[in-house]
């Protein structure tokens, strides 16, 4: 029997992009990358205020492409900072769309891939989904230890591309992802470094505000006692320190911008500063590395290297000249997450599976 014709819309808002893809079942018919400066979000106090701004973007780049949306048939949104839950398809519901408002988890641009797929799709009558929630926890029992009693490590990461990517070079070696042992490593807007055990994501750093390495536009993890003294300094709100460590850190922090292609031209034209800080983002993520390969026992299948940063030939070899030692690295730059939407929609569609019901799925 022919398999009916599913068209979906599917949205990844990040915090440095938005991308958005078309798929007639698992075909891609369109993709588009909307890249956001630092100047262009610093005009919106809180993430739930870029809505209108992401939405209106999505609605223009359909129409330049001539895209008639009357014929979508639903519309998945990358997930974003709900409570905890396991990986799949999920469908939009009330509950979700009020944890998502109010950032349940914290604050992520992902906040509005529920949100505005269930925008769209309400006006067309058709549903909304989201994929493998950037909170999807699988964390070992061991991992969850911070070392300060009072506050648990949390597993917030880009969950949708690391399993992506990863059951992707499983098929590409002809092996099953829950027989591999590998570090995938996302860098984009955020980092995130997890460590894949058998088909699981038992550690990783928390990409937003918790720990791990610097990236774009985050901290990452900084001296907690001097974190402390600056909070209780009275120089600055609570918001304002927020902003710091996400949003205002990292590369936006040291160099005014979240775009690693610029930093890479002002080191081309001798700014020695963007080189230091450019290679110390390098340093630290090849620590993260470092230190997650230590979880898996020095027996580690592979490294994978994707997202964004990826791109970046001198910034992947920086990483890989200081861990190559330890496994194959492999770099798939950019990321599998449109393709792994409208995949998670396509199950739901086709009937193979049914969507999760937020939030116990
Ligand atoms: N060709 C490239 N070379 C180096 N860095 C790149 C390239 N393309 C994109 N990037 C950088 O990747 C980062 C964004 O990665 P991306 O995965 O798109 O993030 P997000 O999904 O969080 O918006 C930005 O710093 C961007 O400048
Ligand atoms: C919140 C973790 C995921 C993340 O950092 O995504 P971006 O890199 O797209 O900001």
């Amino acid at each position: 029997m022919q398999k009916q014709l599913n068209r979906i819309l599917v949205i990844n808002p990040g915090s440095t992009s938005t991308k958005i893809g078309v798929f007639d079942n698992d075909v891609q018919i369109l993709e588009k990358t909307i890249r956001h400066s630092t100047e262009e979000l610093a005009d919106f106090p809180a993430i739930i205020d870029q809505f209108q701004f992401r939405k209106q973007n999505i609605l223009e780049a359909l129409d330049e492409e001539g895209m008639n949306v009357s014929k979508l048939s639903a519309v998945c949104g990358r997930g974003g900072l709900l409570r905890p839950i396991e990986g799949g398809t999920y469908a939009v519901n009330e509950a979700m769309l009020e944890d998502l408002r109010e950032g349940y988890s914290g604050q992520h641009a992902s906040n509005l891939g529920g949100i505005i797929a269930h925008e769209i799709a309400e006006g067309l009558n058709i549903p909304a989904f989201i994929v493998d929630p950037v909170v999807v926890d699988e964390l070992s029992p061991i991992s969850r230890i911070s070392g300060f009693s009072l506050i648990e490590r949390k597993s917030i990461f880009h969950a949708l591309n690391q399993k992506a990517v990863a059951r992707r070079y499983a098929k590409e070696t002809g092996r099953a992802y829950k027989d591999l042992r590998l570090i995938v490593t996302h860098m984009g807007g955020g980092i995130t470094v997890g460590v894949h055990e058998d088909g699981k994501v038992v550690d990783v750093n928390n990409g937003l505000h918790g720990d791990g390495p610097f990236s774009p536009e985050r901290a990452g993890t900084v001296p907690a006692g001097d974190l402390v003294e600056l909070c209780f300094s009275g120089q600055y709100y609570r918001h304002e320190i927020m902003k710091k460590l996400v949003g205002q850190g990292g590369l936006v922090g040291y160099l005014g911008t979240n775009d690693a292609v610029t930093v890479e031209k002002r080191i081309q034209k001798g700014d020695k500063e963007a080189a230091l800080i450019y290679d110390a983002m390098a340093y630290q993520v090849a620590r993260e590395i470092g230190s997650a390969s230590a979880v898996l026992k020095g027996q580690v299948d592979a490294i994978i290297l994707t997202g964004g940063l990826a791109y970046g030939k001198d910034f992947v070899k920086a990483i890989s000249d200081r861990i190559s030692w330890i496994a194959d690295v492999v770099v798939h730059p950019g990321e599998n997450e449109l393709q792994a939407l409208a995949e998670g929609a396509s199950r739901v569609l086709d009937g193979e599976e049914q969507a999760r019901i937020y939030p116990n799925g």
